[in-house]
């Protein structure tokens, strides 16, 4: 049953209402990593889901092929009492005004997977429109992995705007009908979610960890070790070694470590991870909270994503992906 954790209101499956669902039309706008993990759960679970997707849609015959009803946005947007929007960030604006604001009915219910664009004002509901986020703390291809399973990624939830007096309810079914409720539902606020993903995946979770990960391999390369131990060093052994931390924190993986490892670890993570690098993470923050960030990443969208698309190239290129690519060959779990 709900409870508090750390000060922070949980639910489980047993609090949500799922009935909150039923009989409503639901609309899931995009159909790629969260999108297709919200529609299909909760198609499982009994509910009437529509796929909205533009024209040509690269993604729609596999949402039809799934068994979903797919129209263009602004057709699936007519009559949907739930819009849940789960297409990029960068282009979740422009779609909004084009074809979600003019369709929306009234009392309708738009939903969101990160707070984005209504934390940064880029997007300003009407009045009469309830506004929630369900945001998974996981990928969206684990949200559907682990639903299938029969565990589920926990969520964070939050009401922005609640004039029908029950949004927090359809939330709560909403990230439930998701898995969400097998692990945990947790209250969070838009401003909140938002600063605290885009810090966690730039800092930590992406930024951090690949740029981590580079170094070390090109660190040992250079140094004219083998690619082959390079890798397993700094990228194979990361996901056995945080999968310790996740299972039973920093202690069960120094646990399992060497004594040697142990000693090597306290001798050398903070030579790695500096007083300077604590100053650079807090002006990362610091540039999500300004919207500095968020004003930066959608220039680059409009600007043919430039900075994007040569980063994503020069990273694709980089000599740690073929020597990764022929390893995996040798690990059939992975195929
Ligand atoms: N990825 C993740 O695991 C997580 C994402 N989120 C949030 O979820 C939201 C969705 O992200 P994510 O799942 O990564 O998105 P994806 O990039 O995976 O979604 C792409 C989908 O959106 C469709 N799409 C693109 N442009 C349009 C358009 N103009 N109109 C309609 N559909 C369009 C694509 O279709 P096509 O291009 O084929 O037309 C595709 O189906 C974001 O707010 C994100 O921050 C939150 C938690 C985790
Ligand atoms: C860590 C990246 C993420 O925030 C996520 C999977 O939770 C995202 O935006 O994809
Ligand atoms: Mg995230
Ligand atoms: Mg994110």
């Amino acid at each position: 049953m709900a409870g508090k954790i750390l000060g922070t209101t949980v639910y489980y499956d047993a609090d949500c209402n799922l009935s909150k669902l039923e009989g409503k039309k639901i609309t899931v706008l995009g159909y790629g990593s969260q999108g297709h993990a919200h529609a299909l759960n909760l198609k499982e679970n009994g509910m009437d889901v529509t796929i909205g997707l533009r024209g040509g849609s690269s993604s729609w015959k596999a949402a039809e092929e799934a068994g979903l009803t797919v129209k263009e946005t602004a057709e699936a947007v007519k009559g949907a009492d739930i819009v849940m929007v789960l297409i990029p960030d960068e282009l979740q604006a422009d779609v909004y005004a084009e074809d979600i604001a003019p369709n929306l009915k009234k009392g309708a219910y738009l939903a969101f997977a990160h707070g984005f664009n209504i934390h940064f004002g880029k997007i300003v509901p009407r009045e009469d429109v309830n506004v929630f986020m369900v945001a998974p703390k996981g990928p969206g291809h684990l949200v559907r992995r682990t639903y299938q399973e029969g565990s589920g990624v926990p969520c964070l939830y939050a009401v922005e705007k609640d004039p029908s007096g029950d949004t927090e309810e359809v939330a709560l079914a909403w990230a439930s009908g998701i898995g969400g409720g097998r692990s945990g539902i947790l209250e969070t606020n838009f401003k909140s979610e938002t600063e605290t993903d885009l810090f966690g995946e730039q800092a930590v979770l992406c930024g951090g960890i690949t740029e981590l990960i580079k170094t070390g391999f090109e660190v040992l390369t250079e140094a004219g070790y083998e690619p082959v131990n390079a890798y397993f060093e700094c990228l194979h052994e990361m996901k056995l070694i945080v999968d310790l931390i996740y299972e039973g924190g920093f202690q069960k993986m120094r646990h399992s470590i060497s004594n040697t490892a142990e000693y090597g670890d306290y001798y050398a993570g903070p030579r790695v991870i500096t007083a300077d690098t604590k100053k650079a993470m807090k002006q990362i923050l610091a540039d999500i909270q300004s919207g500095k960030f968020a004003d930066e990443f959608l220039a680059d969208s409009k600007n043919g994503q430039k900075f994007l698309k040569e980063h994503r190239e020069a990273a694709a290129n980089h000599p740690i992906e073929p020597v990764g690519a022929e390893l995996r060959n040798l690990m059939s779990w992975l195929k």
